[in-house]
């Protein structure tokens, strides 16, 4: 269960508000509002280019917004990145694979937070990233150099990492993506069970029908959130189109038949 000291906040998991991201002449985001509460998953849908990453960066830090406010927990985002309130699963590409790390050395980052940078890691960071591992299914693959794994080991182990680190927050960016269905159906269930315990999580994905056993709501981004409501009410083929244009069978994904009428 997540651990706020003084108590759950009774603001939104996630604020954001008036969001623009420009990198210099391309506005990648513009008025950008999104508002999740907690022991929610969220699904971030959009086109290739739509900013979701941008998202994701700007929440962590990793982009500059020329405008608008991200708060967090209450909080705002820098202040609760420094409370290592939000763990982030970036997107494949963006992880060097050849670093000689392992990876129990990756899920242990999820634990500097807490730590003192002058010691070795302690008893409960270890028994932090052994559990987490375990929740995984990677505990066997401990010593393992992070190249060596398959698409599915490799986000297995960032989202493990962001279990050691306790965060409040989670964000995943595409963890479907290149991911044999075993792995994505422990990711759904572990995303499903952290919610459940408390945490609220935000997870862009280009799998439109994993949405509706993945997702308590669905906010659709075309540059701003064109529509924020339930996997049903996004997943509605006119509304699908405010995202990926006239043909939202054009995406990647499928819609289920259920949902598509
Ligand atoms: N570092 C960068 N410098 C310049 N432009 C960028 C940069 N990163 C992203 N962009 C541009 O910003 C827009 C949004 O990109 P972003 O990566 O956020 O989209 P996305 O929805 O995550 O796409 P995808 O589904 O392909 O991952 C795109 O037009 C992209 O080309």
């Amino acid at each position: 269960m997540t651990t706020f000291p003084l108590g759950r906040p009774a603001a939104p998991a996630l604020d954001i508000s008036g969001l623009r991201v420009s990198y210099r002449a391309l506005t990648a985001l513009e008025d950008v509002d999104l508002s999740i509460g907690w022991n929610r998953v969220c699904g971030l849908i959009g086109t290739n280019g739509s900013g979701k990453s941008t998202l994701f960066k700007a929440i962590m830090g990793l982009a500059k917004p020329q405008a608008g406010t991200i708060r967090v927990a209450g909080l705002p985002a820098a202040k609760a990145r420094r409370q290592s309130l939000i763990a982030y699963v970036p997107q494949s590409e963006e992880v060097d694979w050849t670093f000689p790390l392992s990876v129990r050395d990756v899920v242990m980052m999820g634990r500097y937070g807490s730590q003192n940078w002058l010691r070795s890691p302690r008893r409960a960071d270890h028994a932090a990233v052994a559990e987490a591992l375990e929740r995984v299914g990677m505990a066997a693959f401990s010593d393992r150099q992070i190249g060596q794994l398959s698409g599915g080991q490799r986000k297995r182990v960032f989202v493990a990492r962001a279990i050691a680190q306790n965060a409040s927050v989670l964000l995943l960016d595409e963890p479907f993506t290149g991911v044999d269905k075993t792995s994505e159906a422990m990711i759904v269930d572990l995303l499903r069970d952290l919610a459940a315990a408390g945490r609220s999580i935000l997870v862009s994905t280009h799998d439109l029908s994993s949405l509706p056993a993945l997702c308590d709501e669905a906010a659709l981004i075309n540059r701003r959130i064109m529509l924020h409501g339930t996997p049903q009410e996004v997943l509605r083929p006119e509304n699908l189109a405010l995202a990926f244009g006239a043909n939202p069978l054009a995406p990647r994904g499928t819609i289920p038949a259920a949902l598509a009428s």
